[in-house]
């Protein structure tokens, strides 16, 4: 429990003297709370002296005792306000920061990393586990911290009458303690297990919004959303279950408290009757055995949410310690775009998708990527972006190895059209502007234009200010793809990738995509995937990959005159191409 809180501590970073300051208002907030009780017991003293006709209280002594609990009061209520100013905002102002730190992180891995981490346990690692330590995380320093501080300021208070009642409540405090740790460690062993049910249920409920289309075209509703029930039943009992689990020591730690409180009542009583202890001393000491334990009390509920916080923090420890692709990249600015493939070797997981590929692609030249499905035609593209890193060999381009250089400075270079198009839920115009930011709204027509995106754009209700739904999907497949030219046009670097751009592009609109990629690749070096055998033909190389392998390299000529893939696949597609309507 206490190594979690002196986590959260080091995590409010450079915060952490507000939080020190706010345990010292809350040891003053104590005692503000114990000196009434005191002054209480005084002023029974004086009533019991007066009734004994020792005349001690006139009215000026009434007024006095009355002005002390109004300054008590007033005090008490200065010192909640403190401590709570110093400490409550902390929360929040980390978490905002934390957000923007893991984003910029998360910017910055391999690709990798989103396979190998659950999307279910990054999604709700910047969702709800954040909101979850930015809503309790300062709230479990109060209650833990502040509960201690503020019995720690009443025993001093106990001790200044009475060492032995004193003595009672450090043992009730101890043996509660000692109790709330086997609770911890009980917690500690339930927090993954509850985590991972939470992400369960998170990666559950997001494959089954994910997967709808295709649960509604099959009629598939029973089957899918058996899936989701799964889970969060698996919730629900791994919570039951869990709950029982504490049931035992979360009595046993409030039993030793009550014990405590008890012993105070006895031996006070005790004290009292042998003559040690005087009434008013013993009805104080009474009402302490009521106060001094009420905020350690609490602190059970905090020792299972501190758990989950250890969990939490740890999850966002993995994330922010990711593999940061440039660890030790400078801005580079390129003076020439030759891209070289220097035995190449790189596995996603554990089988290499590709062995040893070297090639060259000359500035200003184009390269068709071609072979069957699965052979690493995309991998090669991923690479060349630095999506991930190769495991051997290098890849240069301009005699810079893509790991030298920042990924700022690398994409700067690099255009890329995908078959899949991502595009945001923001107007066309800032979709496109995307490719660069400064750029005018006429440099945006005019790319529009050229892309063929133009015209289907003024027929939108708001033109270039529709803003489009998640992912583009209130557009074609073939209009998003137009798009999504329109930004890499925009963006002009001097090196294109174009991975299957064309495949979801309507026959009609393909010869006019063609043209537009004909102007957006002028002067550029080109690496494109594509099935269309006029690109092909015309490309300055062909790389012909099959296994992960280069299986052929060479233009359309050399290639065609040999027996291999290049040949087969030629003949496949004239037949394909000539069934065209
Ligand atoms: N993110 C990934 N994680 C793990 N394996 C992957 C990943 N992406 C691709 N692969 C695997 O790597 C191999 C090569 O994939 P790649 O996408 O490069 O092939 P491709 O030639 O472009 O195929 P296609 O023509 O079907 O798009 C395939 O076996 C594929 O399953």
């Amino acid at each position: 429990m206490f190594k979690t809180i002196k986590r959260i501590i080091k995590w409010s970073g450079n915060r952490k003297k507000r939080l020190y300051i706010g345990f010292v208002y809350s040891f003053f907030n104590a005692i503000f709370i114990a000196l009434p009780i005191m002054a209480a017991a005084h002023g029974l003293n004086l009533i019991l002296e007066d009734k004994k006709g020792n005349s001690v209280l006139g009215i000026d002594v009434v007024f006095y005792m009355l002005g002390f609990m109004i300054f008590c009061v007033l005090g008490r209520f200065v010192f909640a306000y403190l401590r709570a100013t110093a400490q409550e905002s902390i929360g929040v102002e980390v978490t905002a920061e934390k957000r923007i730190q893991i984003g910029n992180t998360l910017k910055r891995v391999s690709l990798g990393f989103f396979n190998n981490q659950n999307t279910g346990q990054i999604t709700s690692a910047v969702t709800t586990d954040l909101a979850f330590v930015e809503m309790y995380g300062m709230k479990m320093i109060d209650t833990v911290v502040n509960a201690y501080i503020s019995a720690f300021a009443m025993v001093l208070c106990l001790a200044f009458y009475n060492g032995w009642i004193a003595l009672i409540s450090v043992i009730g405090i101890l043996c509660s303690a000692f109790f709330l740790k086997l609770l911890g460690k009980k917690s500690n062993e339930n927090a993954p297990i509850h985590q991972k049910a939470q992400d369960n249920m998170i990666a559950a409920t997001i494959e089954y919004l994910r997967g709808m289309p295709v649960v509604k075209a099959f009629k598939q509703d029973g089957i899918s959303k058996e899936g989701i029930r799964r889970a969060y039943k698996e919730g629900k009992d791994i919570n039951i279950k869990i709950e029982k689990n504490y049931v035992p020591y979360n009595c046993l730690h409030h039993f030793s408290l009550k014990i405590a409180a008890i012993g105070i009542v006895i031996v006070s009583s005790i004290l009292t009757t042998k003559g040690i202890m005087d009434i008013p001393m013993m009805i104080m000491m009474t009402i302490f055995s009521f106060v001094i334990f009420g905020h350690i009390e609490k602190v059970n509920d905090s020792v299972h949410v501190l758990e989950i916080i250890d969990a939490t923090l740890d999850k966002l420890d993995t994330i922010e310690e990711a593999n940061v692709i440039h660890k030790h990249s400078e801005d580079i600015a390129l003076d020439q775009y030759d891209i070289v493939f220097k035995e190449v070797t790189f596995a996603y997981e554990k089988n290499n998708v590709l062995n040893n590929v070297s090639f060259t692609i000359p500035q200003n030249t184009t390269a068709a990527i071609i072979g069957p499905s699965g052979s690493g035609k995309s991998t090669i593209c991923n690479l060349i972006a630095r999506f991930y890193d190769v495991n051997k060999g290098s890849i240069l381009i301009g005699d810079i190895d893509v790991q030298d250089m920042t990924y700022e400075s690398l994409l700067r270079n690099i255009s890329m059209v995908f078959q899949k198009v991502y595009l945001f839920n923001d107007t066309i115009l800032n979709n496109i502007q995307f490719g660069k930011p400064e750029a005018t709204f006429e440099e945006i027509v005019e790319v529009a234009k050229k892309a063929c995106c133009h015209n289907f754009i003024m027929n939108l209700p708001q033109g270039y200010d529709t803003v489009i739904g998640d992912a583009g999907s209130t557009l074609s497949g073939g209009e998003k793809q137009r798009i999504s030219i329109a930004r890499a046009m925009l963006k002009n670097a001097p090196i294109i990738i174009l991975d299957e751009a064309t495949a979801s592009i309507d026959p009609e609109n393909e010869d006019a995509i063609q043209r537009a990629i004909s102007e957006l690749v002028q002067g550029k070096t080109i690496i494109i995937i594509t099935h269309r055998m006029a690109t092909i033909q015309n490309a300055d190389q062909i790389i012909v990959m099959n296994n992960g392998q280069i299986e052929q390299k060479g233009t359309h000529k050399d290639l065609i005159n040999q027996e291999g893939i290049y040949r087969r696949f030629l003949k496949i597609r004239e037949k394909a191409e000539g069934w065209r309507i």
